[in-house]
């Protein structure tokens, strides 16, 4: 199975994704700042993936006895909209806020720490599990589907969200054919979504963003299913720029659009998409790809990384605790359990955690 994120003898190590799928390389990072670049630069991309790697990067802190305040300060700054990041930050942070108090010393700190950052992977991959059940019901037999983005193991703690589904799908014997949409600006569709679709044989059309309204109105499109890097309690989803298109388009031509993603990527405290962080990220991602420009020298681009599709474009959220129903904001309290800590608040920074 492929997992973006390794941890081994105090390095992290990351499938580099700006290199798929021209060479399967892995980067080593050895320190807190390694690890806070790759994430910024997405050699490590995806909600659940980054909240990973950060973790494992607040345990190389510890390994390294680094200040842990310190680390998560650093990690949590990398990229703002996927609250996984936060949520995993804030995990790493409890956990060691109990270790502190038991009085543990370094060594049972390093080695709590790296515990807690598999826990959180290993329970990211059962999550998928269960989300592909949940999401493969929904579809038809035959399906024909459309996702966007990636939203794969490259994604997550392995198997993924949306791909997740797509995934079980097909092992099941309900999908016939996946329209991956190429996902501008850096093509983690083209890239990323295609490479693990050939990888398994999974039956693949790569479109542009633009061809999807004409292939939704040829009939060929039974079900829109992308992932999510936020969900407000109203339901509202932040995902990857152009996921609000197509849930627009989606509706206009009466097709399901299906959010997949874990209970992480739930922030509860947050009362609408409207206070979603949305990263704008280098124009330079839109004026070009690499050392390639296509846009004259000093184009002025805008480049957001997400947007928020409204809760009334969604047909359903597919989580890991069950398949949630508008209103979303009834169905999201009714799984929410009492008292379970949640992301951090927005623009809350670390605490003074102390450090040895
Ligand atoms: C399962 S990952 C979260 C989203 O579903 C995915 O589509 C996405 O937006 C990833 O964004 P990225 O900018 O590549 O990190």
């Amino acid at each position: 199975m492929i997992q973006p994120v390794r941890y081994a003898g105090g390095v992290v190590h990351l499938l580099d994704q700006r290199r798929l799928p021209a060479e399967e390389a892995w980067q080593a990072c050895s320190s807190v700042e390694e690890v806070a670049r790759a994430i910024e630069t997405m050699a490590v991309r995806g909600a659940p993936a980054i909240g990973i790697a950060a973790a494992y990067g607040v345990a190389l802190a510890a390994a390294r006895g680094d200040s842990i305040a310190a680390a998560i300060r650093r990690l949590s700054a990398t990229r703002p909209t996927a609250v996984n990041l936060h949520w995993a930050l804030a995990r790493m942070e409890s956990r060691y806020r109990q270790l502190q108090a038991a009085g543990a010393g370094p060594r049972e700190v390093a080695a709590a720490l790296e515990a807690e950052a598999r826990a959180i992977q290993q329970e990211d991959l059962a999550m998928n599990l269960r989300m592909a059940e949940h999401g493969a019901a929904l579809l038809p037999a035959g399906a024909r589907v459309l996702t966007h983005c990636n939203t794969g193991a490259l994604a997550t703690g392995g198997h993924g969200t949306a791909l997740g589904v797509i995934r079980t799908a097909w092992q099941q014997g309900r999908l016939r054919h996946v329209w991956v949409d190429e996902t501008r600006p850096v093509l983690q569709g083209a890239r990323l979504t295609a490479w693990e679709l050939q990888k398994e044989g999974i039956p693949h059309t790569l479109i542009v963003e633009g061809a999807a309204a004409a292939v939704m109105r040829s009939g060929q499109v039974d079900a829109v299913l992308v992932g999510a890097d936020r969900i407000a309690a109203s339901g509202d989803t932040a995902n990857k720029i152009g996921t609000y298109m197509l849930a627009v388009l989606a509706r206009h031509h009466g097709i399901p659009f299906y959010v997949v993603a874990p209970w992480s990527t739930v922030d509860a405290a947050l009362p609408s998409g409207d206070a979603i962080p949305i990263e704008e990220r280098d124009p330079r991602e839109v004026t070009g790809y690499g050392d390639v420009r296509w846009a004259p020298e000093g184009t002025p681009a805008f480049n957001p990384a997400f947007d928020v599709t409204p809760a009334e474009l969604i047909t359903a959220i597919v989580t890991d605790r069950g398949v949630l129903r508008p209103p979303y904001r009834d169905a999201i309290a009714a799984l929410a359990v009492p008292d379970e800590p949640g992301p951090p608040a927005l623009g809350r920074p670390a605490q003074d955690l102390g450090c040895w």
